[in-house]
């Protein structure tokens, strides 16, 4: 196999890889495999668009959120030598004109919940679980992120999230939300007072030896003022692996200083190499190597026997993700306006969006809406695309599409050539969808000498190559 472009260094970096389990957000299509006249679910009119493709989700995937769903994916990835398996979070079900978001139907369960549960039925395979800093406290989440680590063995992974929205805020008894500019501050007190408890109780403690100054902590701050004693022993990682997703400037510099891996959404190579020597670059004022944060974009895949094979699949799994009333809902987030009288295969509304508008609730809309709406109006307009062409068209973000040997080689790439660390996989499919992937990448990868072969190590640490926090012998 002929080795990729920029390769040539001595020895091959290892490739990272992660699962990401699908359910929210329309990269997850419905029904495998994909047919080239998948059923549409006609948009219905006052009842209300949203409603009716809950209920067709709901039926065609009741058990989308079922134990068998999350073991499936994860011990595929654990035969796939996974690094860890990524679940987000959601704290607030997004809305669309009062009614749940078509892409929150599935519901959200509690990832370290789920974790935990899945720690029992594999045996390596890291556990990532997505859990917000700016309505959580320090005590209560360390002490479930340690008891996870302690139930799998060392394969726990926290991964931090700031949102601090207003509208998530009022399901929590503090209620409000965090100035938008706090969020990265309470997050960085907020793990640092987490990395305190969890080294409050010295490595090697044994049993009874419960003395002196073993559990306790003190911590004063501007976030949290909290003192007493942490009631986990010190856990097998010593500090679950911290894990970032936020992209502004603030995002990054909390990544160089505080976090393992960073989750990014820089997927093509030269979005990934900007981004990769960004970050890495910031990681030296804090006194760190550029091996000690990992970068792992989230990525899809579409595999084919041939390449002409792979882009009819990805454009019917495009077709899958936006139908005609995604993609009116889609529209209707950004003009801001309902727009249910108008017609999917139609052209794109000639009326003025209400950039003021608050339609959905939640994060669904990321953009600025003007720029969004310029952008698809000349795009409609240069290539003559309907509403759901459009959408199709504007909001894709399929990341790897080719032969098994092509998309192979392009992971490689991205890894030798300063792209990426690795990869989180998010499949299009629950939860068969990272078969194919580990039956027939993996053994590409591996045959390269880019992957491993087994797991060297026991914990998520191990596999990432990552140092063990020490933690001192205070216990005296
Ligand atoms: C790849 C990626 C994945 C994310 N996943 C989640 C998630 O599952 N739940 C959540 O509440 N926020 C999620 N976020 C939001 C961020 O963690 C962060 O709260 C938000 O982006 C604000 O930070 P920023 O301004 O630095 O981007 C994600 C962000 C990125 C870039």
């Amino acid at each position: 196999m002929s080795n990729s472009p920029g390769t040539s260094r001595t020895t091959r970096r290892a490739i990272h890889l992660a699962a990401h389990f699908p359910g929210v957000n329309n990269t997850t299509v419905w029904s495998a495999p994909p047919t080239p006249q998948a059923p549409q679910v006609s948009r219905p009119g006052s009842a209300g668009p949203t409603a009716e493709r809950s209920a067709t989700r709901q039926s065609a995937f009741g058990s989308q959120i079922d134990f068998s769903s999350f073991t499936h994916l994860a011990r595929t990835a654990e035969r796939g030598l996974f690094d860890f398996f990524f679940l987000a979070e959601g704290l607030r079900l997004r809305e669309h004109q009062g009614r749940i978001h078509d892409l929150d139907v599935v519901g959200r369960p509690e990832a370290i919940t789920v974790l935990s549960a899945l720690a029992a039925v594999t045996e390596h395979l890291g556990l990532a679980a997505t859990v917000n800093a700016t309505f959580n406290e320090p005590y209560e989440l360390a002490r479930r992120l340690a008891s996870l680590d302690h139930l799998s063995g060392g394969r726990a992974a926290w991964n931090v999230v700031t949102s601090s929205d207003a509208f998530t805020g009022e399901n929590f008894r503090r209620g409000g939300f965090l100035d938008r500019a706090d969020r990265y501050t309470r997050a960085a007190e907020f793990v640092a007072a987490a990395r305190e408890l969890w080294d409050s109780w010295p490595p090697g403690v044994e049993r009874g030896r419960t003395g002196g100054a073993t559990g306790s902590f003190a911590h004063h701050g501007q976030h949290f003022d909290i003192e007493g004693r942490f009631s986990v022993p010190r856990s097998p990682q010593g500090h679950p692996v911290v894990i970032q997703a936020g992209d502004s400037g603030e995002g990054r510099e909390f990544a160089a200083a505080t976090a393992d891996v960073v989750f990014t959404r820089h997927g093509t190579l030269e979005a990934g190499r900007e981004f990769y020597a960004d970050v890495k670059g910031r990681l030296a004022a804090y006194g760190r190597r550029p091996d000690d944060l990992k970068i792992m974009p989230g990525v899809t895949f579409v595999l084919g026997d041939t390449a002409a094979e792979a882009q009819e699949k990805a454009a019917e799994i495009r077709r899958q993700q936006i139908s005609p009333q995604t993609a009116l809902l889609t529209l209707e987030q950004v003009w801001g306006v309902d727009l249910s009288r108008y017609d999917p295969d139609g052209p794109l509304p000639d009326i003025e969006p209400d950039y003021e508008a608050q339609l959905s609730q939640g994060r669904v809309r990321q953009a600025d809406p003007r720029a969004i709406v310029a952008s698809w109006r000349a795009l409609a307009k240069e290539k003559g695309l309907s509403i759901r062409q459009t959408v199709i068209e504007a909001t894709g973000r399929q990341s790897f599409i080719g032969t098994p040997e092509a998309v192979a080689d392009e992971l490689d790439t991205f890894v030798q050539t300063d792209a990426a660390d690795g990869f989180i996989l998010i499949p299009h499919l629950t939860p068969g969808g990272l078969d194919d992937f580990v039956k027939r990448v993996v053994p590409l990868l591996q045959e390269r000498g880019s992957f491993r072969t087994r797991y060297t190590g026991s914990t998520l640490r191990a596999h990432l190559g990552l140092a063990q926090p020490l933690g001192e012998d205070t216990a005296a």
